[in-house]
């Protein structure tokens, strides 16, 4: 946990600040049992009204100055812990949007939520516990000890059965939350997990009238966190009743033998009532620590977790020497030899696969489902690097460019359409911030989509909901194609965009791209033969190998695997 204190630098003057004011509130506590203990041993012994008064007034403004003082310590320390928060949720955030998506299928995207809200919560909540503790305890254990053993020595040895019984109580406590903490925290990745599922999936959970089991799965898991919970209250619970009667008992002792002590003429009673006061502090404050020592190691669980991320260095990364391409250069795409397995997987997902695409040309990729087309994608756009061979841009392996000159000359249109919240018009010139209003209808036109968003009663400034559910499955792969136009880069890669589209819509956008992208690369992957039927280039896929490379006609008449998967989809007299 201490490592994510670094990030309170900032605050460095209002945790200073914190300091003073608990310093001036712990003395101002200390030395108020001792004013007590005067007007009780002078002031009422001897009847001296003035000097309670007196004494008394002085009491009075102490306990104002102390209360001034804890009221701004709260004030600054919740500031500076709400402040470290914040700071340590941007720098999480920051540091996963650098993450290459093996990062992401390594911690999962419920756990990261989990890291970016809840554990980071944990530490803050810690932070503002020590912010207020950390001095005062020590201090009002210490000087109350040293006030005690001044008003009275031999009293003092009750304190010293005590405190021992107490940390015991500490030291057993810790030890038995500790791992339960470990295992909440982990529940509460797999509740959310759940819960995401449930709330991305759920039109498929009602058609498949999966509600039911959905909400046992969730109950399930509810369950197992609120149990562990249960468990961990049940140890905590035991912490306040034992420490109350442990302070209890130590009084009625004080009171015990004080009492004689004061028969004895040993001890006045200003000083035992002063005594009682000093070890019901020191007690207390004991306390305290208790649950510091209990709340300590919830969060360094949290921050072990918040630490795994910040430490998880993204395994893509510029290279030092990085030089950006002098000139914006055609768009030559190539793959040399390219092979490479997801972490984990016993198998390759792509092997040895070689062919070039030309600027000015359709290139095709066209296989079955699971041989590695997207692979072959997700390659090309560097959210993974390639295991073995290379993969080159106008001659540069794309691992020597920076990631954003690299995504900057593509033009990527995912498999499956993400919109984002704002407007037709936002989610267009995400592909491009500079993009004239002309420019994004324009883009939206070529890609079919103006038809329907004319029929909008605000054209383009209409609203997109969340992950775009106003939209039909093909209006969104249009709108995310025309994202892709709006940047108008050297190289288009069409994940099988064309797939939620009718035959007609998909003649006519192909024949408008044709147009609008005669310069520029184009890298088609499809399922469907249709899509693909004229493209320049053919690569089959099968099993991540390449079966084959040709146009439509050569493929027909060498490539096996091709021609199977044109007499499944066309007939005869379509495939001529
Ligand atoms: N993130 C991942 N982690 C592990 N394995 C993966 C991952 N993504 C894909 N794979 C595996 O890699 C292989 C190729 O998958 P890929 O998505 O490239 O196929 P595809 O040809 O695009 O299929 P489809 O047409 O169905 O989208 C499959 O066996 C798949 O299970």
């Amino acid at each position: 946990m201490l490592k994510l204190f670094r990030f309170l630098k900032p605050y460095r003057a209002w945790i200073a600040v914190v300091v003073v004011l608990m310093f001036l509130q712990s003395i101002s506590q200390l030395y108020l049992p001792t004013l007590m203990a005067d007007i009780v041993n002078v002031g009422v012994m001897e009847g001296n009204t003035g000097y309670i008064l007196r004494i008394g007034g002085l009491m009075l403004l102490i306990a104002a100055v102390g209360t001034l003082c804890n009221v701004a310590a709260a004030y600054y320390s919740s500031r500076t812990a709400a402040g470290f928060g914040q700071i340590v949720r941007g720098n999480v955030f920051g540091h996963v949007e650098r993450f290459s998506l093996q990062e992401f299928d390594k911690f999962g995207t419920a756990s990261l939520i989990t890291r970016t809200t809840n554990d980071i919560t944990q530490v803050q909540q810690v932070l503002f516990m020590l912010l207020r503790m950390f001095l005062n305890a020590p201090l009002m254990i210490v000087g109350g000890i040293v006030m005690a053993v001044s008003k009275d020595a031999k009293l003092s040895l009750v304190l010293v059965a005590v405190i021992p019984l107490l940390a015991g109580v500490i030291t057993l406590v810790a030890s038995k939350g500790v791992p339960l903490f470990r295992a909440m925290q982990k529940k509460l990745d797999r509740l959310n997990l759940v819960l995401r599922e449930n709330l991305i999936g759920i039109r498929v959970v009602r058609a498949f009238n999966r509600t039911e089991r959905e909400r046992e799965r969730f109950g399930s898991a509810n369950t197992d966190l609120t149990d562990t919970a249960i468990r961990v209250t049940r140890i905590m619970s035991v912490v306040f009743p034992v420490m109350l009667l442990l302070l209890n008992l130590s009084l009625v002792a004080i009171m015990w033998f004080g009492g004689i002590r004061i028969d004895n003429n040993h001890m006045q009673v200003g000083d035992l009532i002063a005594f009682t006061q000093y070890a019901s502090q020191i007690l207390f404050s004991l306390t305290m620590v208790s649950m510091m020592f209990i709340m300590i190691p919830r969060a360094s669980a949290s921050a072990v977790r918040i630490n795994e991320v910040l430490d998880a260095s993204p395994s893509i990364v510029d290279a030092p020497e990085t030089r950006e391409p002098e000139s914006s250069g055609r768009g030559l795409v190539e793959f040399d030899d390219v092979t490479f397995g997801y972490p984990g997987a016993e198998q390759p997902a792509v092997r040895n696969i070689s062919f070039t695409a030309q600027p000015g040309q359709v290139t095709a990729i066209i296989g079955g489902t699971g041989s590695g087309k997207s692979t072959l994608v997700n390659l090309l756009m560097r959210f993974y690097d390639v295991g073995g061979g290379s993969i080159r841009i106008d001659g540069k392996d794309i691992r020597g460019l920076s990631q954003e000159r690299l995504r900057a000359m593509i033009g990527y249109v995912p498999q499956k359409a993400v919109l984002f919240s704002g407007t037709i018009a936002d989610n267009i010139r995400f592909g491009s911030d500079s993009a004239s209003r002309e420019h994004v209808e324009h883009a939206a036109e070529v890609a079919q989509a103006a038809e329907f968003i004319t029929e909008l009663p605000e054209g383009t400034n209409s609203a997109v909901s969340q992950g775009g559910t106003n939209f039909s499955g093909g209006q969104k792969q249009r709108l995310s194609i025309a994202r892709a136009l709006a940047r108008k880069p050297a190289v288009y890669v069409f994940d099988d965009s064309f797939s939620a589209l009718d035959f007609k819509t998909d003649a006519k956008l192909r024949a408008a791209l044709q147009r609008e992208t005669a310069e520029a690369t184009l890298l088609i992957v499809a399922q469907r033969v249709s899509t693909i039927m004229e493209a320049d280039r053919i690569v089959v896929l099968d099993e991540g190998r390449v079966a084959g490379i040709g146009t439509h006609r050569e493929l027909l008449a060498s490539c096996d695997v091709y021609r199977e998967i044109v007499t499944s989809q066309l007939s005869e007299e379509e495939s001529a």
